[in-house]
């Protein structure tokens, strides 16, 4: 299976620096739907992780155990609480006024919720949704792969951050059978009308044509939460305007650069998901003087 790299320039070319004369919105807002009573974490790293990562408004739906948490990890979050949420006033991408989803991230596979509140999103979002953990598993029903298709045909991208074991799940009951990573990501992403990233040691993304590898990651990176960072920063690259291959590649490359530059203050063994949000700053400007 042919792959391609992204060059550092172009990689340097693809950052969303802001402009003069931006704003919050302008800069484009994130509205994660993450976390539940099992996972709050997930949602206070997934949108820690947004906001360093440059989206100028986060927004997070939760549950009410969950929305203490963030408020209080991170205040310049905006919380909202699900049975508060009229699913038909979700903000959508308008021109000059760019928005994303994330959803998924800290949801519990076996949870009947993750379900519900994956399909409420797809359903009524009329923007770019990410989605990650539980909500893989959801979007195996053919209900929700009914959505999907009708998302892509509406033109409304579709994000797939699946692990190895996520993508098999995925994979299964399609009857998708290759363990080749990037023709496995190349045909989730067909079969799922998006664009996968298939993380692990090395990365790949596809948009259902480009297969492109990304192998800047660390073993430093293989520790819980570090997954629901990477979403939180890429949905903030979806909202700032890239798109979705930029979006994912751009984001996977800073997030292994972040673990990166994590490990050599701290070492392979104590980087945590934490550090790897606070290594950002540096990540970028790594990239900078790369490209
Ligand atoms: N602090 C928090 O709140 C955290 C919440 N998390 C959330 O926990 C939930 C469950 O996530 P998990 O990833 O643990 O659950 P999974 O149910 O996907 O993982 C469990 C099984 O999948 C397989 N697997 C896991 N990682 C794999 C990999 N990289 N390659 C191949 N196979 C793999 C293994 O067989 C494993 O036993 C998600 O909603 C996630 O967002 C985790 O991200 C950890 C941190
Ligand atoms: N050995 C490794 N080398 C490089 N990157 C890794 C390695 N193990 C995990 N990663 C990266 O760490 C992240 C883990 O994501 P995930 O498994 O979803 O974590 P979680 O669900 O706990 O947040 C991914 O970006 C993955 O590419």
């Amino acid at each position: 299976m042919e792959t391609i790299s992204y060059s550092m320039a172009r990689l340097a070319a693809l950052v969303p620096y802001p402009p003069r004369d931006a704003n919050k919105y302008t800069r484009g807002r994130l509205v994660c739907a993450v976390g539940c009573d099992r996972y709050p974490g997930a949602a206070v790293l997934g949108s820690r992780g947004a906001e360093v990562m440059g989206a100028g408004y986060t927004q997070v739906i939760t549950d009410a155990s969950v929305a203490d948490h963030v408020r209080a990890a991170n205040p310049s979050v905006v919380v909202s609480v699900w049975p508060d949420v009229d699913p038909a006033q979700l903000p959508p991408a308008r021109e000059g006024h760019p928005c994303a989803y994330v959803v998924g991230s800290g949801y519990d596979a076996g949870d009947s919720m993750t379900k519900i509140r994956t399909r409420l999103v797809l359903e009524n979002a009329q923007a770019p949704v990410l989605l990650d953990a539980g909500s893989l598993d959801a979007a195996t029903s053919q209900k929700l792969r009914d959505i999907l298709e009708r998302r892509a045909h509406d033109g409304f991208a579709n994000v797939f951050t699946p692990h190895g074991g996520e993508a098999a799940r995925m994979a299964r009951p399609l009857g998708i059978e290759t363990d080749d990573a990037p023709e496995l990501a190349r045909q989730l992403a067909r079969a799922y009308c998006g664009t996968v990233m298939l993380k692990g040691p090395v990365t790949y993304v596809c948009d259902g044509e480009t297969v492109v590898r990304m192998d800047e990651g660390t073993a430093a990176l293989a520790k819980a939460g570090t997954g629901d960072v990477l979403a939180g920063m890429t949905g903030a690259l979806l909202a700032q305007g890239l798109s979705p291959l930029d979006a994912c590649v751009l984001g996977a490359t800073l997030h292994a650069f972040a673990g990166q530059e994590a490990a050599k203050r701290l070492t392979d063994i104590c980087v945590r998901a934490e550090d790897v949000i606070a290594s950002i700053p540096q990540a970028l400007m790594r990239l900078a003087q790369a490209g």
